[in-house]
Parts: structure tokens; sequence; C-alpha cells
């Protein structure tokens, strides 16, 4: 099994470090691909990530060629008349966001059949709203045998009010409109940097979207698409928890193209916590202050505090000297890594979704266990300031979402290794 081994106490990270391309973005972006009609698709700067691998499966599953030149960090895919219409439980069941393929397969085929991606540890994650709205776009769903099948004659345009500003669910109904008969618009819509993203990919595949980034998307159908070339856009997460990394141990370090306007919840905390933020050509600075400040954070949808980074921000909290509190609004179960530090000494009080952390306090290095993705970043973060050994395992979770992460902080200055061979995916 593979393990990290952090050797704590001293660590000051030091130096610059590069980011991907945002996980959160390119698995969208790689469903989109089963829009275009005709030509070539080429996404650029895709990071390598599990969940990259389970979505090209997805992907070549549906017919649709694809080829992922990891030296390159390239992924071409090659549109086809003949989409499948089935994505099975083999790979929906390892990656939730394997659900937003729903929309585009339906545009394209008319009928579209998704193994139900079902909870994870963070949530129970349904799917209501991609459901409704697609069902206000002419859809016909029934629920059976764990899948979901959707069918219709023809998609046409509808005005729908999301009740909450799901992301999943604004993609997949975003890209369903892509090719419906007429106008949609979609109200509460989610605003996160990945929604432009996908907007702007898909306005290149001649689709007409406009307003992605505001609460309000909306779609003018088109008769079809083709192919199109695109860069994915900055992971947002994995520069805000280098931020928060350098923030911790006294850092000085400059993360590099970072954007101050896609992390503004979040460097807006650590200026409260004392923490130098400096814009620089090359992307943003971060100068961790000898001693952290408190602060209380409550995470909502974008633009608001996001919940990818609560964990990384609950290891600052912890170092914090004083009480902090958290509040996580978006899933119903994301304090799981809490329990974890507590092994390594966390004072927390959890009461349902907030947490109040008493910060300052020291931490020794013990062995934990990652729980989702956030809380294995977060776990190895604490690592780094607790004295002695920490070993964090079950890194599949961190797989998910971060490339090379070990060998990041290490360049930074870290004392870490990474046993039992290279991640699981390269
Ligand atoms: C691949 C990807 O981009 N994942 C991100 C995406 O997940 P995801 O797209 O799954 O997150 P959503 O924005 O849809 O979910 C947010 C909240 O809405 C609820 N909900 C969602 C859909 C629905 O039909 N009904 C419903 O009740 C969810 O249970 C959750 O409580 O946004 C989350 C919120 O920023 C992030 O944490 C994830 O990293
Ligand atoms: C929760 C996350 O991702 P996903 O929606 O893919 O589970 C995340 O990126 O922190």
């Amino acid at each position: 099994m593979d393990k990290i081994i952090i050797k704590g106490g001293k660590t000051r990270l030091n130096g610059q470090v590069e980011i991907e391309g945002a996980k959160n973005a390119v698995l969208p972006l790689l469903a989109a691909t089963i829009l275009p009609e005709e030509g070539e698709t080429v996404l650029q700067n895709v990071p390598i990530l599990s969940d990259v691998y389970t979505m090209n499966a997805v992907v070549k599953h549906l017919n649709i060629p694809l080829t992922f030149d990891e030296s390159e960090k390239k992924v071409t895919t090659q549109a086809t008349k003949d989409v499948a219409i089935e994505a099975p439980y083999e790979y929906v069941s390892q990656m939730r966001a394997s659900i937003v393929v729903l929309g585009p397969i339906l545009a394209r085929n008319g009928h579209a059949r998704v193994s139900m991606p079902g909870g994870c540890t963070i949530g129970s994650r349904p799917i209501d709203l991609h459901i409704r709205g697609l069902q206000a776009l002419g859809a016909d769903i029934t629920q059976n045998g764990g899948f979901i099948e959707a069918k219709a004659d023809e998609l046409h345009g509808a005005h729908f009010y999301m009740d909450f500003p799901s992301v999943g669910a604004t993609q997949n109904i975003m890209m369903a409109a892509t090719l419906a008969k007429g106008t949609t618009t979609l109200e509460n819509a989610a605003r996160e940097p990945e929604i432009v993203d996908l907007a702007n990919l898909l306005n290149k595949m001649g689709a007409n979207v406009k307003g992605a980034g505001t609460d309000t998307i909306i779609i003018k159908g088109v008769e079809k698409m083709h192919g199109a070339s695109h860069n994915v856009v900055q992971d947002r997460i994995e520069a805000g928890t280098f931020m928060v990394a350098a923030a911790m141990t006294q850092g000085n370090v400059l993360i590099l193209d970072a954007v101050r306007e896609h992390n503004r919840p979040l460097l807006s905390k650590l200026s409260e916590m004392g923490v130098d933020v400096i814009q620089e050509e090359d992307g943003i600075r971060i100068i961790g202050p000898e001693t952290l400040k408190p602060v209380n954070v409550k995470t909502l949808p974008h633009p608001g505090f996001p919940t990818d980074m609560q964990a990384q921000m609950t290891a600052a909290q912890a170092v914090a000297k004083g009480e902090s509190t958290m509040i996580e609004t978006v899933f119903e179960n994301r304090f799981q890594h809490l329990e974890e530090m507590r092994r390594m000494g966390l004072l927390v009080d959890i009461s349902r979704n907030t947490a109040i952390i008493q910060g300052g306090t020291g931490f020794t290095g013990a062995e934990v266990r990652s729980t989702d993705l956030r809380a294995s970043a977060a776990l190895i973060l604490l690592g780094m300031v607790a004295d002695g050994v920490t070993t964090v395992g079950n890194l599949k979770h961190l797989d998910r979402g971060y490339y090379k992460f070990h060998e990041k902080l290490a360049s930074l200055g870290a004392d870490i290794e990474r046993t039992g061979g290279e991640s699981a995916h390269v």
C-alpha cells in the first residue's frame, strides 16, 4: 500500500511551484468531446490524474477515439457519428463526475443510459437537479436497475431555475442545451471558473453560450458542433492548497500563474490570518507569518469560500493561535479529516456542520488515513508542522486530484517521501 511519510516540525517551504490544469474543469471538458459531430478536439494542459484516466475510459467506451499524450499533457479526440448510449457502472462507480456525460449523450443520441453515481464519503450527493433540468428540456427520464435512462425525440429550449447552484447540474444542462431547439435560460446557475472554462470550449465548438460566470446562462441551441482546441484552466484548488501550505509553514512560495480572481475568498482569509499575499508578474507570492491568527470561515458556492479548500483551511486553523470556526454548508459529511487530525493532537468540537478549533496547541506525528481527496492534502499539510513522523495512507484519494504532490512539496523543502511505488496512474 502506498504511503506518504513526512518528517515534520521544522519545515519552511521556499521556492516556486507550477500548478496543473484543473481536475474539475477537465472532467466536464472531456464530457463535452461527446458533442461534436465532426473534427478533432484537442485539450492541452490536461492533468495526469486517476480521475482523468477514468473519464478518458468513459469517452472511449462511447466509441470516441481518444489518445492521451502524457508527456505533452494533451488529450485528442475524434468526433464520431456513432456515439454509444451507455456509461456503465464500472466507470461511474469510480467517479461521481462521470454523471456529466448524461446531458451530452442525450443531446447527441436522443437516448442515454448512465449508471446512477450514488453518494460518496463527503455526502449523499443527489442528482435531482440534473434530472429536473433535463426534464425541462423535454427529456423523459426513468430510473431502473441502477441506471438512469433519458430519452427525447427532440430537446427544446426552456427556462430552468436551479434551487441550488449545482456545478455538475449546470454543466449537464448547459451541454444538453447546446444542441436543443431554441433558447435555454438557466437561472441561479453555478458560477465557478470551471463553468466558464466549459462554456469557452463549447463556444469554440460552435455552440452559443452566454453569461457563464454569472448566475444566468443563456444557451441558444445550434444544429451541430465541431472539434476545437482548448487549454484547461489552472487548478485553483491545487494552487490554493500550496498557498495554505506556504502560510502554515512560515514559508515564502511563489504560486506560478495563480489567478487572484479565482481564489479571492481564500486569499482574503489568508490575509486576515496575517499572511502576506503579493501579486507578482509570474504569479502570487505567499509569505507565512511567525504566528497565524485565528479566522472564521464558512463554505459557500462560488464566489464564496470553496468547500474543496475546507479541509486544507482547517489545517491552517489548527496551527493558528486561538479559536477558529469552520462552517461547512455545501456537503453534509466533510469533516472526517478532523477525526484523523485529532490523532495528531487537534483540539476540536464538532457539532453538525460546525467545527470549533482551538489552534496553536502543537502537534505530533501519527499514522493517519485519508478519507477523501482534500482530506489527504490537509493531513499532509498538518504533517509538515507536526513534530516527528506522520504517515498518510489510502492515497487513492490523493491521486484523484493532485499530481506529484509529494515531489512538489519536496522541491519546496519539505522532508517527504512516497513509498510503495509511484502514483497509481503513472
Ligand atoms: C468534478 C467536480 O467539479 N466536482 C466539484 C463539484 O461537484 P458537484 O458538481 O457534484 O457539486 P454540486 O455543486 O452539484 O453539489 C453541491 C451541493 O448540491 C447538492 N446537489 C447537487 C446536485 C443535485 O442535483 N442535487 C443536490 O442536492 C449536493 O448534494 C451538494 O450538497 O462541485 C462541488 C461544489 O463546489 C465540488 O466540491 C466538487 O469538487
Ligand atoms: C469533491 C471533489 O471532487 P469530486 O466532485 O470529483 O468528488 C473535490 O475535487 O474536492
